[in-house]
């Protein structure tokens, strides 16, 4: 059987990566793994030092790469991240960037009781584009692409179209 792609799925925090990571698992053609990276490091204990203060973790990123280097050479997976160029270019099948309005993101963040200086380095980033940035420096430009996720709807028809991506995607490696 032909094995399922790898899709980097990066954003700001709070663009709507687990989201879409899940609705895109639900609907792929072919069993995709999400896996959310922030959530993995933790569990595994991949990590160096926790700050407090800022509620976040310096990843110890060579253990990361090796844990999910096997899952990647087996293919099928969601890498959901709020950065993206830790991962080797020849990962990536496609690199899905999700942005959202700075208004929206702020709103997000609250609700999810983020500190004040988190959300304001937050948005700020998503205003700078710095994870589109990050994208595009990392990974060739033809598999870098940008979704608004501000709304449903929006939601649904990027996992369409990611959908519609995967299918062809699957013929072109049939094909091979
Ligand atoms: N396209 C969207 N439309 C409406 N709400 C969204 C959308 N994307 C995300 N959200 C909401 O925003 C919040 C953060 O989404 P989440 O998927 O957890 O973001 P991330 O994984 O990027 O941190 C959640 O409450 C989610 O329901």
């Amino acid at each position: 059987m032909t094995k399922g792609p790898v899709i980097v799925l990066t954003g700001t925090p709070g663009t709507g990566k687990s989201t879409h990571a899940a609705l895109l698992a639900n609907e792929s053609p072919v069993p995709l793994k999400h896996i959310n990276v922030s959530e993995w490091v933790k569990e595994r204990g991949l990590f160096e030092t926790y700050d407090e203060e800022w509620q976040s973790y310096t990843v110890d990123e060579d253990r990361l790469l090796d844990d999910l280097e096997p899952l990647v050479a087996e293919g099928g997976l969601i890498l959901d991240w709020h950065t993206c160029e830790v991962f080797p270019e020849r990962w990536a099948d496609l690199v899905v960037v999700l942005r959202c309005n700075h208004t929206k993101l702020w709103e997000r963040l609250e609700k999810r009781g983020y500190p004040l200086k988190k959300i304001q380095e937050n948005n700020e980033a998503e205003i700078m584009q710095v994870v589109l940035e990050e994208a595009r420096l990392s990974y060739p430009s033809e598999i870098v692409v940008e979704f608004d996720s501000e709304g449903m709807e929006q939601l649904e028809s990027n996992v369409t179209k990611i959908v519609e991506w995967i299918t062809i995607w699957l013929k072109n490696q049939e094909n091979r």
